[in-house]
């Protein structure tokens, strides 16, 4: 069986970054810009108040008078020039006028009638912000870069209205399985509610993509083929269960009967032994464990950072931090163990949970992190640093 490394490196391989297209702002936070966009303006455009005050003609010290001659606040610029006896009242935002040197906040001024008089001395450049100090025009963010709040509010500042980013990938989630149906169905004796397609959904929306819930393929040939027939277009097909080797595991049989290049099959992890990956026609198929833990984990190792990959950004692992263990751990043996955990102490120590079944969603619920613990790994001790994937 092929490690975990090992697998990814070849689902990078069937990835190839999707095309682009042009987003307003207000829909570009969470997708990958693509191109670079350059600040049609500088920012802050002119010298400017950075506080509520005076604008000083000259600088001064404690006991310092001006004479008051106007006023200028954000959106209403004084337009004349000031002399070293003169100050203007000026409001945060507001342009400085010509000939200021300094602002002095109104705290620390004597106010009578026109006169002001300083309580504190006042330097060059108190309380100003020079202009283009936060861009110049043509300034541009490095791209490909999954876009945050705080870039939206960036660009915006810059003036760009629109974006160019990756298209969304569409995936396609397809469940199989003769036992499942969808939640708020009654389920028969024999039967359970259809769960981690939805984790899934949620986590391809979060990252980027487009996720198409197609209907439940059921346990035969031609159920599997007629739902893998409906995701025609996607940029990623990706199946949950019927990965294994029991009779009902039609998954690797059918899509390669439809022509699928099996690039994997089965590898040294736990959750998610059965995972295979290959390309069915125009989109890469990914085929999850069935086991609701398996499918999901297999989800953050493998499917977020191939939607990354596929939006252009660079084909990487999901990031790692280090812990001290919470408790001691015994040997893994031949495969990798991801392992559901809860981080403590501000994210410094880290403990697994003691049932690490991969059919227990409410155990994934409370974890916050995926303890990793390398194949062929002996028994840790409490407090030695392990690596875990924060999820
Ligand atoms: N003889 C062997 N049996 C199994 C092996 C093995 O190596 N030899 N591997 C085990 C491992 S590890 C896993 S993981 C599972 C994965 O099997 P499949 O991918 O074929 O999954 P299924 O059999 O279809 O389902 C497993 C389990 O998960 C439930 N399930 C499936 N889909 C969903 C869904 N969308 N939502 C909620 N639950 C789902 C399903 O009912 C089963 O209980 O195989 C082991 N067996
Ligand atoms: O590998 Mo299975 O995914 O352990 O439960």
């Amino acid at each position: 069986m092929i490690t975990v490394d090992q697998a990814l490196a070849r689902c990078f391989a069937l990835c190839h970054p999707v095309g682009t297209e042009e987003v307003p702002l207000r829909r570009a936070a969470g997708r990958v810009q693509r191109e670079p966009a350059t600040a049609r303006l500088t920012q802050p455009p002119f010298d400017a108040s950075a506080m509520d005050g005076y604008a000083l003609g000259a600088i001064g010290a404690p006991g310092a008078s001006y004479e008051v001659v106007g006023e200028a606040g954000a959106g209403h610029a004084f337009a004349g020039h000031l002399t070293p006896s003169q100050a203007i009242r000026i409001f945060t935002g507001a342009p400085l006028p010509e000939g200021a040197v300094s602002i002095a906040i109104q705290e620390e001024v004597q106010a009578d009638g026109p006169r002001i008089t300083l309580k504190k001395g006042a330097k060059p450049g108190d309380n100003i912000r020079p202009r283009g100090q936060d861009f110049a025009e043509g300034a541009s963010l490095p791209v490909p870069r999954r876009l945050t709040a705080n870039d939206i509010a960036l660009l915006a500042a810059m003036n760009i209205p629109q974006v160019t980013v990756a298209r969304k990938p569409v995936v396609a989630l397809i469940a199989t399985g003769d036992e499942l149906v969808m939640p708020g169905e009654n389920p028969g004796p024999d039967q359970i509610i259809c769960s981690n397609t939805f984790a899934l959904a949620a986590m391809v929306e979060a990252a980027g993509g487009e996720a198409r819930m197609l209907p439940i393929a059921r346990d035969t040939e031609d159920s599997l083929r007629t739902v893998l027939g409906l995701a025609e277009g996607a940029d990623v097909i990706v199946t949950i269960g019927g990965a294994s080797v029991g009779d009902h595991d039609l998954v690797g049989k059918v899509a390669a009967d439809m022509g699928m290049e099996r690039a994997f099959w089965k590898i040294a992890m736990r959750p998610g032994k059965p995972l295979m990956a290959g390309r069915l026609g125009g989109a890469v198929l990914l085929g999850l464990p069935g086991n609701p833990v398996s499918a999901i984990v297999c989800g953050h190792l493998f499917l977020l950072p191939m939607l990354a990959a596929l939006q252009g950004l660079p084909a990487l692992p999901p990031a790692t931090r280090k812990a001290r263990l919470g408790t001691e751990v015994g040997p893994t043996g031949p495969r990798a163990h991801y392992m559901r955990a809860r981080l403590s102490n501000e994210g410094a120590v880290i403990t697994p949970f003691d049932r690490q079944d991969s059919a227990l969603l409410s155990i994934l619920s409370g974890a916050d992190a995926l303890l990793i613990r390398p194949m062929d790994d002996g028994p840790r001790q409490a407090g030695e640093l392990a690596e875990y994937i924060p999820i």
